[in-house]
């Protein structure tokens, strides 16, 4: 019961804490990433607030020591993702009629609890499991995903204050109904805060979910259910399944009742599954939403206007954060050969200072790329470079998978702008460089423009305005998310709504009102307060 027009709390961005030597955080969280590391856990799946274990299991290992195991998650069957359906959906009733209110509360309490005693957990989880280091999981799992659900609070009232207006006589209403049926939430490894998110989003707009995490986020994924168990999330809301992509996939897309598809991941997957859905649209009850936050080639531009010194930051930053694994992070860059000199001392001086090795070590800035497969495509990119004569391994390129899967920082020089890892998505810590002349600017943001499918991210370079300025708009559809000297990554929810376009994505813009719209089904009522009862218009007499 409503009495009242709530206001909710003024969202704010987490601060992202320091961890600075002899600070109480960083004690505390490396401390439960010892205990974390040497304990076992079992992680079960989650279905109408069930812990469900089939026995079939798969072993959790961090990427920066895979033969030590720490865990291990149980995959469904057939008969389990039905179920996961059919709980989401008899949990419905009461959860898109419950006021929004009591949403809105989970979601902030759940917020404060992980910016409190989850903090340390939910970080180290993404530590050991995703391999980050102390500030890449701080940024995600702790301040991103609390910022998530802050936002959305804030964003979700923000839409439903938009109402229409009301002649005299009648009242026009605009109701944000969640959709019919049930969401599929499906997340990649990269991104505890996304991994969330994903789910949460559409829950809190009242949605019943089934939730499938990626395999190598599980350990941060039980943590997850734990915080929204804590925070007072109904059973059968959010389920949570682990297996087969392909046979959990097919059962769920061909439910009469899926209505929606929340996803980021890989181009490729995202678009297979869009396929899917057009193929079974007949099964459907209503139109599915289809939401997705895929791949990237995002480029760092620099003008011969530009520091030196700053670009070359940029790149260390936005390659080779959290080992190049972000569909953010700067993968191709196009420098003047004016500047190229000055750049590339300060790249092979910053670079030389990145220590690798375990995040249990907080001077590693580089840690583990995620698996095995991961692993060995991108050491093949990066072997053919070394074979190639169109491109030249100038920094880094070493890769040994003996004890985790390190690879180092790698820069790339391409003698075409086309080249190989130019265009294709590694999602390691490369990065491959075009040097252009500085008279053929134009013609090489053209390149930038025309050179791969996606349209995520990208940063440019210049202390000149005019060239700002025609960058700007020679690339408006070349990223979703356009930094002016500044690196492509890290954007932060309330400030830089983030997404992609072409081949990247759909663009809805995770943390943002635009997002949690695509999960609602506006539904208009118009109410006239005198009906009336003559049906003649007024010329006929
Ligand atoms: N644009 C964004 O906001 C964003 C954010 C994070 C990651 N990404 C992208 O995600 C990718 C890296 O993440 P990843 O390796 O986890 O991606 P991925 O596509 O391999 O996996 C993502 C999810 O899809 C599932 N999946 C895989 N094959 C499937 C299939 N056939 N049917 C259904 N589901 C399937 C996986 O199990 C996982 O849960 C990169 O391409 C990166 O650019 C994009
Ligand atoms: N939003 C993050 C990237 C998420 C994808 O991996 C950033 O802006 O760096």
């Amino acid at each position: 019961m409503t009495r009242g027009f709530f206001n909710v709390p003024k969202a704010v961005n987490e601060p992202v804490k320091g961890y600075t030597p002899g600070s109480p955080e960083r004690e505390e969280l490396l401390a439960t990433y010892k205990t974390m590391f040497n304990s076992n856990i079992d992680v079960p799946m989650h279905i109408n607030g069930e812990e469900i274990r089939t026995g079939n299991t798969r072993n959790i290992t961090p990427p920066h020591d895979h033969q030590h195991i720490v865990g291990q998650y149980h995959i469904a069957e057939k008969k389990h993702i039905d179920k996961a359906i059919t709980t989401a959906l008899a949990a419905r009733e009461a959860w898109s009629s419950v006021s929004w209110m009591e949403r809105a509360s989970i979601f902030l309490k759940a917020a404060e609890l992980l910016a409190g005693p989850y903090r340390a957990k939910m970080n180290a989880a993404t530590m050991i499991a995703q391999s980050k280091n102390v500030h890449q999981a701080e940024i995600d799992a702790a301040c991103e995903m609390i910022d998530f659900f802050r936002f959305n609070v804030q964003y979700m009232t923000d839409i439903f204050k938009d109402q229409p207006a009301s002649a005299p006589g009648i009242w026009n209403r605009v109701e944000y109904r969640p959709l019919e049926g049930f969401v599929y939430a499906i997340s990649p490894f990269n991104f505890t805060s996304i991994a969330a998110n994903l789910p949460a989003s559409a829950a809190l707009m009242g949605n019943v979910v089934v939730w499938k995490p990626s395999d190598h986020q599980a350990y941060s994924a039980q943590v997850i259910v734990d915080l929204f168990k804590e925070a007072g999330l109904p059973d059968g809301v959010i389920n949570v399944v682990y297996g087969d992509p392909v046979m959990i996939t097919d059962t769920v897309l061909s439910s009469p009742d899926f209505s929606g598809l929340h996803f980021t991941g890989s181009t490729f997957v995202f678009k297979e599954l869009w396929k899917q859905i057009g193929n079974n649209i007949h099964t459907y009850k209503t139109y599915p939403r289809i939401v997705g936050e895929t791949g990237g080639k995002d480029f760092i531009w620099a003008h011969n206007s530009a520091n030196p010194l700053q670009v070359a930051t940029a790149i260390t930053r936005g390659a080779f954060e959290y080992q190049g694994q972000k569909c953010s992070a700067a993968s191709r860059a196009y420098i003047p050969v004016s500047i190229w000199t000055d750049v590339r001392k300060h790249l092979e001086v910053q670079t030389s200072e990145l220590k690798m090795g375990s995040p249990e070590d907080p001077s590693n800035f580089v840690n583990a790329v995620i698996h095995e497969g991961s692993f060995d495509k991108i050491s093949k990119y990066i072997d053919a470079a070394k074979a190639d004569s169109d491109a030249e391994v100038i920094i880094g390129g070493n890769h040994d998978k003996s004890k985790g899967y390190f690879i180092e920082p790698t820069v790339i020089l391409a003698k075409s702008a086309t080249y190989a890892t130019m265009t294709t998505e590694l999602f390691g810590p490369v990065i491959t460089i075009y040097i252009y002349e500085d008279a053929e600017w134009e013609s090489s943001l053209k390149l930038v423009d025309e050179s791969t499918e996606y349209a995520l991210t990208g940063a440019i370079f210049s202390t000149d305005r005019y060239i700002v300025e025609q960058a700007s708009k020679a690339l408006e559809n070349a990223a979703g998310n356009f930094y002016i000297n500044d690196k492509p990554t890290g954007a932060v929810v309330g400030q830089q709504p983030f997404g992609g376009a072409r081949s990247s994505g759909t663009n809805d813009k995770a943390g943002s009102a635009q997002n949690l719209l695509r999960w609602t089904s506006v539904r208009l009522i118009k109410e006239t307060f005198v009906s009336p009862q003559d049906y003649k218009y007024p010329f006929l007499g």
